[in-house]
């Protein structure tokens, strides 16, 4: 394959480490590619960020990892994930880095010395956050500074050990710089959203204070985006699970939740460019749905009886827009949730990672959508809270949900409700989703999503 490739570190540097990278790689939680072995890697760019002959070597690489295509459907040439890598060289590594460890390197220009990943280590990570505060140029990296927020030095990194999709270093509960793992060419949400945000002025999210792209044959790749840390935040999925253990409703805390969303949607339509969606465009919006539908139930056989059902809902959508009913959509969260939420010890609401579904590609997840897709989410996310409670009080979740919709409309949002084929339609989207996540990253927690499905394949009383 081939592919423009940006070096500063030795042609070999990956020979050496591959026999440790199909080992370590595809035991990572970021790791996309789960159940597909590793069959080799190729190199997208390496960039020393320290001297690999120092005590401590740092290297940058980006590399992409080739797999094993999914039996006969994906055609043999089909490029593996691209992942973003920080290896550390050691000759021996501290009993605190163990977690770290990747290998001993026997062969290459790093032989005999211990490769590790170095987002674990306290001077790899201050050389990243130097990097952003004196916005740096090194190789292909580019580092960007963003307002007038400033960087202080001295600030102790650590990595946070959370599970997520990306890795993520706090500075001095100051600010947290996200890593991004599987990295696509091209502008990502996750920067491009909360950065629009900052500039309107919405105080919703963290601003960002700065990022890390690499330029790579014309194309820029988003790295990392360092935001201030909102420090002492609780999300909203551990603080609706905290209330619901003690019997609590979180009604006032899902209208806030609800307000917050609704400001966050209206300063997103106020900056980034909204379009009408009349019949061809919701066809195929609904077309998406139950090509989506489809393919769960290809996947998750325990699906299959309550399709014809929930493919209801997306034809209804398709019959409204039929009839001349348009809809205005905009740019969206993309993978709102309780988790997506941060509330401040003062009791304020802050959406994160506006990465959108991770499975999607770019183009898709940066389409302008009905925000009520971000009001679906949430709805479901109340109703997994209350699942996941065990015996929650009767009507927790409904009430969390009514709450939410009221907060999203006193803040200046259309009252989902009072759309309910769209708002029925997104729902049942997101659990389809849901089904296919569970049955993939956590079976035990598939019986969640499939509750949904029955209640929604259950046509509602005239
Ligand atoms: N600005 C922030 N302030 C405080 N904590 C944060 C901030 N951003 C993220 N976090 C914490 O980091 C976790 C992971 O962040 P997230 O953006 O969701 O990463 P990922 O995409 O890797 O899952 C969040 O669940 C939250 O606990
Ligand atoms: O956290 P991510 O942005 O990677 O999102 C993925 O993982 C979520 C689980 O961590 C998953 O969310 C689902 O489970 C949540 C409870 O753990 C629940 O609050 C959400 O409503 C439910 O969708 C999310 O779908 C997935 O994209």
């Amino acid at each position: 394959m081939s592919e423009a490739v940006t070096s500063t570190s030795p042609p070999s540097l990956l020979a050496s480490l591959d026999p440790l990278l199909r080992d370590w790689l595809p035991r990572q939680r970021w790791y996309a590619g789960k159940g597909r072995p590793v069959t080799g890697f190729s190199l997208v760019a390496a960039t020393d960020l320290l001297p690999s002959e120092a005590r401590l070597g740092l290297h940058h690489l980006l590399v992409r990892a080739h797999q094993q295509p999914v039996a006969a459907t994906a055609a043999p040439e089909e490029p593996g994930d691209c992942y973003q890598l920080l290896i550390g060289t050691r000759e021996a590594l501290p009993p605190r880095l163990a977690p770290a460890l990747i290998g001993h390197v026997t062969q290459g220009p790093l032989a005999g010395r211990t490769a590790y990943d170095a987002l674990y280590d306290t001077r790899p990570a201050e050389v990243l956050l130097e990097a952003l505060r004196t916005g740096a140029r090194i190789g292909g990296l580019r580092f960007e500074r963003e307002g007038e927020q400033e960087i202080r030095t001295g600030l102790v990194p650590r990595l946070m050990t959370a599970e997520q999709s990306n890795s993520s270093i706090v500075y001095g509960d100051t600010f947290i710089l996200k890593l991004l793992r599987r990295i696509v060419p091209g502008v990502n949400p996750d920067l491009e959203l909360p950065l629009a945000l900052a500039r309107e002025g919405c105080a919703r999210v963290p601003a960002p204070a700065g990022w890390m792209v690499a330029d790579l044959a014309d194309r820029t790749w988003v790295l990392g985006v360092l935001q201030p840390y909102v420090q002492g935040a609780t999300d909203g999925w551990e603080l609706a699970l905290r209330e619901l253990a003690k019997g609590e409703d979180f009604v006032a805390e899902a209208r806030a939740l609800g307000r917050a969303t609704a400001e966050v949607h209206t300063a997103l339509a106020r900056t980034l460019p909204t379009v009408t969606l009349g019949h061809g465009r919701i066809r195929q919006l609904a077309d998406s749905m139950i090509g989506r539908l489809e393919e769960v139930a290809r996947a998750v056989p325990v699906l299959r009886p309550y399709a014809p059902a929930l493919r209801t809902a997306f034809t209804a959508l398709g019959d409204l827009a039929a009839e001349g009913r348009t809809w205005t959509a905009q740019r969206v969260h993309g993978d709102l949730h309780l988790g997506q939420c941060l509330r401040s010890p003062s009791g304020q609401w802050s959406l994160i990672d506006f990465e959108g579904e991770p499975a999607k590609p770019l183009a898709e997840r940066r389409m302008p959508q009905p925000p009520v897709r971000d009001v679906a989410g949430m709805l479901r996310s109340f109703d997994y809270a209350a699942h996941s409670a065990g015996a929650p009080a009767p009507g927790w979740a409904e009430s969390c949900r009514a709450a939410y919709c009221t907060g999203y409309a006193e803040a200046g949002g259309h009252d989902p409700r009072t759309d309910p084929v769209m708002l029925r339609a997104c729902e049942t989207d997101k659990a389809v989703y849901e089904v296919l996540y569970e049955a993939r990253h956590r079976p035990d927690w598939l019986a969640v999503p499939l509750s949904a499905v029955r209640r929604l394949s259950t046509p509602e009383p005239a």
